[in-house]
């Protein structure tokens, strides 16, 4: 099977996801594709040898280049792990039931346009919420609102900042999101 995993930032879920794999010899992480020329993933990429592809928005939107590439590849599973743009509709048809998404907050609350990254946890701590977690959720052409595939919950204190809350999401991100993709790959709808 043939994952690849798309992302505009640090990269930490995506070399995570290439850890879990690496020694699973069905499983190939055969591409980075990112939007940001200074994201912190096109260094991992290079340190995991894994091709980083990156696009610019006419490209990625104008065109239909990223649906060919990963058509010819053939890709089994889109990754994504804090990609900041939409999916160009003609990659979510070509690709139906094949991108999924994680999402740093319990979904449908804190998702959508603009919710991303501090921005989540700030709201999250801002609304007192009591909990937070991660949503794994499959990606059509809206922001945040695909089937949800699997959530996982941590506590937040009154004394919680939004760094607190950060810190304990991605300790739940980096635990469960290499395993729920792997469950995902192997399901057999797949
Ligand atoms: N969608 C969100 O974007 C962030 C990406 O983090 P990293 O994998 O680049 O460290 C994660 O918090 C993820 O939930």
């Amino acid at each position: 099977k043939r994952i690849a995993i798309f992302a505009s930032g640090s990269g930490s879920n995506a070399e995570k996801i290439a850890q879990y794999f690496a020694d699973k010899a069905t499983v190939d992480i055969t591409l980075i594709v990112s939007n940001n020329p200074k994201a912190g993933v096109i260094e991992r990429g290079r340190r995991l040898h894994i091709p980083v592809l990156l696009f610019d928005r006419t490209t990625f939107y104008d065109t239909n280049r990223i649906t060919q590439i990963l058509l010819s590849q053939p890709i089994d599973l889109i990754v994504l792990a804090g990609f900041m743009w939409l999916m160009p509709s003609d990659l979510v048809r070509a690709f139906p039931h094949k991108i999924i998404n994680i999402h740093p907050a319990l979904l449908p609350k804190f998702g959508g346009k603009g919710m991303y990254g501090h921005f989540v946890h700030e709201a999250v701590v801002a609304a007192g919420e009591t909990e937070s977690g991660i949503t794994i959720h499959y990606v059509n052409e809206h922001y945040d609102e695909g089937q949800i595939i699997y959530q996982a919950h941590c506590p937040v204190s009154p004394t919680d900042t939004p760094e607190d809350v950060a810190h304990n999401v991605q300790i739940l991100e980096h635990l469960h999101y290499p395993r729920v993709v792997n469950e995902v790959l192997m399901n057999d709808e797949l």
